[in-house]
């Protein structure tokens, strides 16, 4: 077996491993340096056919003398899949896995010992080269492997190193699951639009576009998210009304318990009762 440093290969070719690969691509990755091991036939030939790299049904085959290892899988499958793929993995390749909740020590014990390993948190904003991710490494891993995690993850988005692990949870809380508390609060919005008599496609476009302008805003403005806020609320005018209904529903402990929530599940998956 020839060990190709340069070589990528994602084991799992769902959901994430596909926006990571829509990202390296998108960045000059050569496709032939890239391989997908999935055991959905579909998905294998969708990936085949959008992004030109090679696909496999066997997690061994496409791993075989890899630079680097990419673990997309669900945490739930996490362990066989790796025990499995320890032989595979005797030439150390750097290995990375995004899931949810699965310790940089079990990733290393579970695919053979001795590795480097990353840690990664991205979220599905990376589809379209807007993602966030957090990383964090073991000792093993040298400026060489941190240098190539962070062009994986990076083509997809932003990164942000994280050096104690059990951050990670929180992690995956504010950034890895939030998505979907933005894409909730844009339903909500809606949902209230419609129910005072507005149609639902202008409320879809006028809630979508503000989430977007929001985001821009604190992106690219430099301010604060509170002054960007202040800036908003007129004294005694209707977005008062509006935050002063927020707080008095508890909308900060809301968030804190969401997150607290998010955070205490990643930890269960971690000590292995995910489920
Ligand atoms: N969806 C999200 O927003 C995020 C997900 N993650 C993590 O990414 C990982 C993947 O999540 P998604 O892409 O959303 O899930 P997904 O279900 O879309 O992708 C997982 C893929 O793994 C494949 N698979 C199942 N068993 C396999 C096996 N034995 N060998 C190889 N492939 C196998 C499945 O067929 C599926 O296509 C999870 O660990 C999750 O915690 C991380 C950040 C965000
Ligand atoms: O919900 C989950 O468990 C995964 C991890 C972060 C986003 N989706």
């Amino acid at each position: 077996m020839t060990t190709n440093p340069q070589r990528i290969a994602f084991v799992g070719g769902g959901n994430m491993a596909r926006s990571l690969i829509g990202g390296l691509v998108r960045h000059g990755a050569d496709p032939a340096a890239l391989a997908v091991a999935e055991p959905n036939a579909d998905l294998r030939d969708a990936l085949a056919r959008d992004f030109g790299l090679s696909v496999h049904a066997d997690n061994g085959e496409a791993a075989c003398g890899a630079g680097v290892v990419l673990l997309a899988v669900k945490p739930q499958v996490m362990q066989p899949v790796c025990t499995a793929l320890a032989p595979t993995l005797a030439h150390k390749p750097l290995v990375i896995s995004i899931a949810a909740g699965v310790r940089i020590d079990q990733i290393d014990a579970w695919c053979g010992g001795g590795l480097a390993v990353v840690r990664a948190m991205p979220n599905t904003p990376a589809l379209i080269g807007a993602g966030a991710t957090g990383l964090c490494a073991n000792a093993r891993v040298g400026d060489a492997e941190r240098a190539a995690a962070e062009r994986i993850l990076g083509a997809a988005g932003l990164t942000v190193w994280v050096e104690r692990e059990d951050l990670m949870d929180v992690v995956t809380a504010i950034s890895g699951s939030a998505p979907a508390y933005f894409f909730l609060l844009v339903e909500a919005l809606e949902a209230a639009a419609v129910a005072h008599g507005l149609p639902a496609d202008a409320a879809r476009a006028l809630a979508t576009q503000t989430a977007l302008g929001a985001g821009r805003m604190l992106r690219e403005d430099g301010e604060t998210p509170a002054r960007l806020r202040e800036r908003v609320t007129s004294p005694n005018g209707t977005t008062q009304a509006a935050l002063d209904a927020f707080a008095a529903g508890g909308f900060r402990d809301l968030v804190a318990n969401a997150v607290d929530a998010a955070t205490r599940r990643g930890r269960e998956l971690s000590a292995g009762s995910g489920g």
